[in-house]
């Protein structure tokens, strides 16, 4: 075979010699950080610029639903960057808690990686990243919350802003989900919430492995005076990465979702799911550094190893618990 250099070779793009995934110089900080996380690369932010990818499918055929389906979101040649840079510059927690119902307490392990960054509407971040209240702009007193809420990543922000002009909806909360195989989950739930307000606006990223998103009407309440609806249909959506829902109007009131245990094809691949929502009150931040952040100790992504690790923080480093909280493990 010739060595001599074709013109087709000189118009080709050369992939194989872009750059995996080149890192920032800069970073986010924050006093609720346990370490700072990189900004984005130029090359994942300027093909976000071509997001959405595709226009999005109304799903709105049965009661109560209204769905935006964007297959993709995300651009496609920037998919497998934007999630490999999320999963190994993110610090993930595996929350426990327990329940009591009656006399009898449960411990429930949650079954999957979490972590969330933001601030319900009663206050706002400073440029310098502190805490102030909205309505007087004045700092927000140390022991307003239980938590420490932080701010969103430049790297969420880009895209927390992308999704605000497809959605017509602003956001201050994104809630991240690692699922490192098929074995993790999240079961049937709503994310309704009274500390959402009113019909909720939900925007749902999937990135790496795709996995069934299933849907189901909630029972409908025993009514006398009221006529019955037609039958709701249960749902299964195959998300890909890439893939974007748009969950609005009277779903989260109606509709449960979840994300069931997967075997086979592609159980032994990474997901990662982002939402950004909008939390009103000082309870939705609770709330939701509580049940994503909590207690327990950091993890983070080991490419040697291909998993998440344990992670130990180095003296000095804030702990992102509450305040007075060991949350860190050995
Ligand atoms: O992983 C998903 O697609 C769904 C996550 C979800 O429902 C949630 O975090 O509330
Ligand atoms: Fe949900």
């Amino acid at each position: 075979m010739s060595n001599k250099r074709t013109l087709d070779g000189f118009f080709k793009p050369a992939e194989s010699k872009r750059p995996k995934i080149e890192a920032s110089q800069e970073v986010s900080s924050h006093a609720s950080y346990p370490y700072p996380i990189p900004h984005l690369p130029c090359s994942i932010t300027d093909a976000l610029g071509f997001a959405p990818a595709a226009e999005a499918k109304a799903i709105n055929d049965q009661p109560d639903l209204d769905l935006l389906h964007f297959q993709p979101y995300i651009p496609k040649d920037v998919q497998a960057d934007l999630f490999k840079f999320l999963r190994r510059e993110f610090f993930f927690y595996r929350v426990q808690y327990t329940i009591k119902r009656g006399s009898i307490q449960t411990q429930i392990n949650t079954p999957r990686y979490t972590t969330v960054f933001g601030v319900d509407e009663t206050s706002y971040f400073g440029v310098d990243g502190s805490l102030l209240e909205s309505k007087t702009k004045q700092p927000v007193p140390k022991d307003r919350y239980k938590c420490m809420p932080r701010p969103l990543p430049q790297c969420l922000d880009v895209l927390r802003k992308i999704t605000e002009g497809t959605a017509g909806e602003t956001f201050n909360f994104c809630l991240v989900n690692y699922y490192a195989n098929g074995n993790d989950s999240i079961s049937y739930h709503s994310d309704d919430e009274r500390f959402l307000g009113p019909n909720p606006a939900i925007a749902s990223f999937s990135l790496g492995a795709k996995r069934d998103f299933l849907m189901k009407h909630k029972p409908a309440p025993m009514s006398m005076s009221e006529p019955a609806k037609p039958e709701a249909k249960p749902l299964k959506l195959l998300l890909a990465s890439g893939d974007m829902i748009l969950m609005r109007g009277t779903t989260q009131t109606n509709w449960l979702h979840s994300i069931p245990k997967r075997k086979g094809a592609d159980s032994g691949a990474g997901r990662i799911n982002i939402t950004f929502r909008k939390a009103l009150v000082r309870g939705g931040t609770e709330n939701y550094y509580q049940y994503n952040v909590g207690s327990g100790g950091i993890f983070r992504w080991d490419n040697k190893k291909q998993e998440m690790v344990s992670w130990k923080a180095t003296e000095g480093s804030p702990t992102p618990g509450p305040p007075g909280t060991v949350s860190l493990t050995a």
